[in-house]
């Protein structure tokens, strides 16, 4: 380099270097009120802590109550913006899918795969979504109200009839694993579904693992258990498919989930369309749905059981309810129908005003894919958005007297409701996929719990902690007697 040139270069190092600051502090001042808190960790082990002590509603009001409804922190890793309110639900479930993207701890990505909803996004995420609503939206999951009854019928004689203690959620667990399997991968009790139950056991208790690939980490355990899972999937399409070639018409017919994707794929092949779904985004699809299906449902049923131990006034209306249906049917065998179900109204405003009180999934992510103005602030791009359910589930000026359980809320939801407020379920083209199934299932179970059985709370500790899921203390172990029908 000559001479002439470096003495530039010197010269201009300081310029630069000046600009730079000064850029950062514009930037820095734009970024809303917060600390980050140590690099990588900041508040993450404080909010987990305030997760277990079931104070992390408190948690984020005190953030709140400093910093106003929108501030930073760092969460699990990433410099996070957390947003309050309707209007922020709004921005954050109906974001175009340039300024917002899905965004889930790495671990989940490896256990489930890369190809699943929660990586996808714009037109893959349309076309996935697509093919797997097509198997669970109401006209079609109509037709498998019979079959989920038959389900819960048989966990109730083989875990219930005849036991005078049992704990509830692992019991719930068991059950709405059951359900899925049967329905989506067409797997009835036996020695294939109960090694395919103990590999998705240890698939997913890595989920939310230090995603750290060494021999004997929680994560390994669980990585090594998804890829058995996936050849299982992977056998299970192959034979699915196999059968579909030797079958002409399945049209009027009862499918699962794999077939239903299958004949997708097969349809649109024949139409030289290539909007199907290939075999590993099954494979992914089938591991995200059997996972987000799973805690979810039975944790809305652990806390129905609860709720209908501690509370006779709320029980003795959803047993009036169910007993008119019972007493309709010619014989304790006459399975349940759709109908049925649209007249159990009461009985799933109770277990919406649990998804308020109690959400299962506490609130989630979404990431930065460009820098964004919200309220006022930066959110620069690569950060992440975090938003929590209880925010406005919990707010007085949206649901009067909050911590007051009261089912007629949800009376005339739509109406009463404002949009974007009640988010157990999320919001947008994200929202879940899996509400009139979830539906199903609660109803069918508490039609069957209430109807043969009364219980009572074995356990006087009636709190619960979050890991991240909500679980009551001892998993809820209750005494049960079985009752008649009058
Ligand atoms: C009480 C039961 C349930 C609750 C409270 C619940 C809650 C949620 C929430 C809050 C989201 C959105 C997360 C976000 O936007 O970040 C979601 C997404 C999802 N849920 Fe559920 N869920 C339940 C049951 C189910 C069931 C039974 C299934 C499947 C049969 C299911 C499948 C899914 C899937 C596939 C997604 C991802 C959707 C997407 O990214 O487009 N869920 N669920």
């Amino acid at each position: 380099m000559s001479p002439a040139i470096f003495i530039t270069v010197l010269l201009f190092i300081p310029v630069i270097f000046i600009f730079l600051v000064k850029g950062s502090r514009k930037t820095a001042s734009r970024l809303p009120p917060g600390s980050l808190g140590v690099p990588m960790i900041g508040q993450s082990f404080s909010l987990l802590y305030a997760m277990k002590k079931n104070t992390a509603e408190k948690w984020i009001l005190e953030r709140i109550r400093k910093y106003g409804p929108v501030s930073k922190l760092t969460l699990f890793g990433t410099p996070t913006v957390m947003i309050h309110g309707q209007a922020a639900n709004k921005f954050l479930f109906t974001s175009d899918c340039n300024t917002l993207g899905n965004q889930q701890p790495a671990s989940i990505m490896r256990i489930l795969g890369s190809r699943t909803l929660f990586e996808l996004s714009s037109d893959d995420h349309k076309r996935v979504r697509g093919a797997l609503v097509s198997f669970l939206k109401p006209e079609v999951l109509k037709q498998y109200v019979g079959k989920m009854d038959l389900q819960v019928r048989m966990h109730l004689e083989s875990h219930w009839q005849g036991k005078e203690k049992i704990t509830v959620l692992p019991l719930m667990k068991t059950l709405t694993f059951n359900i899925v399997c049967s329905l989506l991968f067409g797997l009835d009790a036996g020695e294939r579904r109960d090694k395919f139950v103990e590999h998705f056991r240890k698939m997913i208790g890595g989920m939310w693992s230090v995603p750290i690939n060494l021999p004997f980490t929680r994560f390994n355990r669980s990585l090594m258990a998804s890829s058995k899972v996936q050849s299982m999937i992977l056998q299970l399409i192959n034979e699915k498919r196999t059968a579909l070639t030797q079958q002409t018409d399945h049209q009027g017919q009862q499918q699962d989930l794999i077939t239903c994707l299958l004949n997708i794929k097969d349809k649109e092949n024949n139409m030289n369309n290539s909007v199907g779904l290939t075999d590993q985004e099954i494979i992914d699809n089938v591991r995200l749905v059997m996972t987000a299906g799973y805690d979810t449902s039975s944790i809305l049923l652990t806390f129905l059981i609860r709720l209908l131990a501690n509370n006779p006034v709320v029980h003795a209306s959803i047993l009036k309810e169910q007993e008119e249906i019972a007493k309709s049917k010619a014989s304790r065998d006459e399975l349940l129908t759709w109908e049925d179900l649209a007249k159990m109204k009461y009985t799933w405003r109770v277990a919406m005003e649990i998804l308020r009180m109690i959400p299962p999934v506490f609130g989630g992510f979404r990431k930065a894919l460009k820098d964004v103005e919200y309220g006022g602030f930066l959110i620069p791009k690569g950060w992440q958005i975090f938003w929590a359910a209880s925010l406005t589930h919990m707010d007085e000026s949206i649901f009067q007297e909050p911590s007051k359980f009261d089912p007629t809320r949800f009376e005339n939801q739509s109406s009463t409701i404002p949009p974007y407020c009640f988010v157990a379920f999320g919001g947008g083209p994200r929202m879940c996929p899996g509400y009139e199934f979830a539906r199903l299932e609660t109803l069918i179970t508490i039609h069957h719990l209430v109807t043969r059985f009364t219980w009572k709370l074995s356990c006087s500790d009636n709190s619960f902690t979050r890991d991240p899921m909500p679980e009551p203390v001892q998993g809820l172990p209750i005494e049960i007697q079985t009752r008649k029908l009058e």
